[in-house]
């Protein structure tokens, strides 16, 4: 089938960028995402490029080339689902907070709610895209409910899992290592997978588009973000091991990814990963593990989750132990909140636990990210403290711990440290001698992310403690 009309479900990080570039790319079909949050899309068709609810680099660029043209963002789902041939679902898929499976399980309601949707609304034949990231089998039961709940329109669905890292979202989409899209291996669940070829074959070589069976490619996407954040904890591991023992984790990192077999990417040591999918990808992983009856698989996987936390916890205790074994009154200036550079998002930043860890003891957090507001620092704190059961008397007295500011320089000010949460760019040119004169003495650098020049700063007079540097 030659696609026309294309609708997403879910404008956010995934479904935003993903759907621009495709319409750029393919300005014969039409392209319209929707959200329930109505001010998303508000925000998506915002004037002012400079405030789409997604910060990228590059994308406010093609959203100006396609957006009106064959790019709509509308609040109108059960128009664009009945107008479409093909439907992608990207909506969230976070760990399941209440009931069965409760922290262990991806929460599959978004994704349930979309497929009703479709099933009540479809009056045509649609192929249904899984672009979320789902369990093994989920397909399986997408397809029950749109052949129980629909009115006997016929559905074909594709899993095309999604591998763009936040920060270079557009680059990767527009040079992807890889589409991968999973079908059925019948007739007409392989001329839907060749429909969907030909959508990315519009930019993409056909060597750079893999198709599978869709078991296949529902667990490649989990595999994949597995193996990613293993490269991480393996090597954050070692950083513990390099302070015990004078080796430094960076030399150590090159060393060993000279080995074409072993690799460069993904070996930077950090305060721990965060973002919204590896911890939550992960304990899916666990989670299906377990239902299957593997244990010793389950707790292989499970151990990426538990070195991620001690990193995050050994960071935060470093700061303690180093500021004379208490921070109670102290003031600790975060450079950075979001997870990484490059972007708005701070959903499972290490910044936010590492922050808990040192308000616990008394710590006074002044923050300054470059694209972070005061609003999401609150709310991402208010979301934890709110999950461990605390009042809201007890969230308001923590939160008079944490401050906000729109410059560097007012965070660091009169400070007792410096942690270096995220690596933006930025953090490496700023004056780091008039930061000292302003700090407390003697003045502490903890670089999260080791990106500061650490011999110059140990020349200016800072204390200087890095990631697995001994
Ligand atoms: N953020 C990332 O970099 C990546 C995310 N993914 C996966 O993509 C999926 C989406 O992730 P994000 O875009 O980050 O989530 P997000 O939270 O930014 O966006 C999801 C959007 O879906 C909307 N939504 C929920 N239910 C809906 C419904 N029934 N109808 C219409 N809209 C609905 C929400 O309002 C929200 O705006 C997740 O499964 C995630 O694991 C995959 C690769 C990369
Ligand atoms: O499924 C997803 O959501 C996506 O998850 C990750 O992308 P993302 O989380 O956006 O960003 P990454 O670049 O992978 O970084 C994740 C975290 O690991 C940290 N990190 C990354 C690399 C490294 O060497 N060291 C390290 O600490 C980053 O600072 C960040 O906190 C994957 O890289 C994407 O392929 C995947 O599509």
């Amino acid at each position: 089938m030659k696609i026309k009309n294309i609708c997403c479900l879910g404008a956010g990080y995934v479904g935003g960028p993903t759907m621009s570039v495709i319409a750029l790319k393919c300005p014969e079909i039409k392209v319209t995402v929707v959200d329930l949050n109505e001010s998303r899309i508000a925000a998506w068709n915002n004037e002012d490029l400079d405030n789409l609810p997604v910060y990228e680099p590059g994308l406010a660029d093609v959203v100006q080339e396609a957006r009106g043209r064959n790019l709509f963002f509308s609040s109108d789902a059960d128009q664009a689902i009945e107008d479409a041939d093909m439907i992608f679902i990207a909506v969230n898929t976070p760990t399941k907070n209440y009931g069965e499976g409760k922290g262990m399980a991806a929460d599959l309601k978004f994704v349930e709610l979309c497929a009703r949707q479709i099933a009540r609304v479809a009056k045509n034949d649609k192929i249904i895209v899984e672009k979320s990231t789902l369990p093994v089998r989920t397909a399986e039961t997408l397809q029950t409910i749109l052949d129980h709940t629909g009115n006997g329109v016929k559905f074909e669905v594709l899993s095309n899992p999604e591998f763009l890292a936040e920060g270079t979202a557009i680059e990767d989409l527009l040079n992807a290592d890889r589409v991968l899209i999973g079908g059925k291996q019948t007739e007409s669940g392989k001329n839907a997978i060749q429909s969907l070829v030909d959508i990315y074959a519009h930019w993409l070589s056909p060597k750079q588009i893999l198709t599978t069976n869709v078991w296949s490619s529902e667990l490649s996407k989990l595999t994949a973000n597995a193996f990613l954040a293993q490269r991480i904890s393996s090597i954050n591991a070692l950083s513990a091991l390099c302070e015990a023992t004078e080796a430094d984790v960076d030399e150590v990192a090159n060393a060993i990814g000279t080995d074409s077999r072993i690799g460069s990417k993904f070996l930077k040591a950090s305060v721990g990963f965060g973002g919204s999918c590896f911890q939550k990808d992960i304990l899916n992983l666990v989670y299906l593990c377990r239902y299957f009856n593997l244990p010793e698989v389950a707790d292989y996987w499970e151990q990426i989750i538990v070195l991620n936390d001690y990193q995050k916890h050994r960071f935060a205790r470093k700061i303690i132990t180093s500021l004379f074994n208490t921070v109670s009154g102290k003031k600790i200036a975060f450079l950075g909140w979001a997870f990484k550079k490059d972007t708005n998002d701070t959903r499972e930043s290490a910044a936010i636990y590492v922050a808990e860890y040192l308000i616990e003891d008394g710590a006074e957090i002044h923050v300054y990210d470059p694209k972070v507001s005061k609003e999401k620092i609150v709310e991402d704190m208010r979301y934890l403290w709110g999950l461990k059961g605390y009042t809201d008397q007890k969230i308001e007295s923590k939160l008079s711990q944490i401050f906000v500011y729109q410059s560097h320089e007012d965070a660091l000010d009169q400070s007792h440290a410096v942690a270096v949460l995220t690596e933006w760019d930025e953090f490496k040119m700023y004056d780091w001698n008039a930061i000292y004169a302003n700090m407390y003495k003697p003045a502490f650098v903890f670089d999260g992310r080791n990106i500061l020049d650490t011999e110059k700063l140990i020349s200016i007079g800072f204390k200087v403690k890095g990631i697995g540097k001994g």
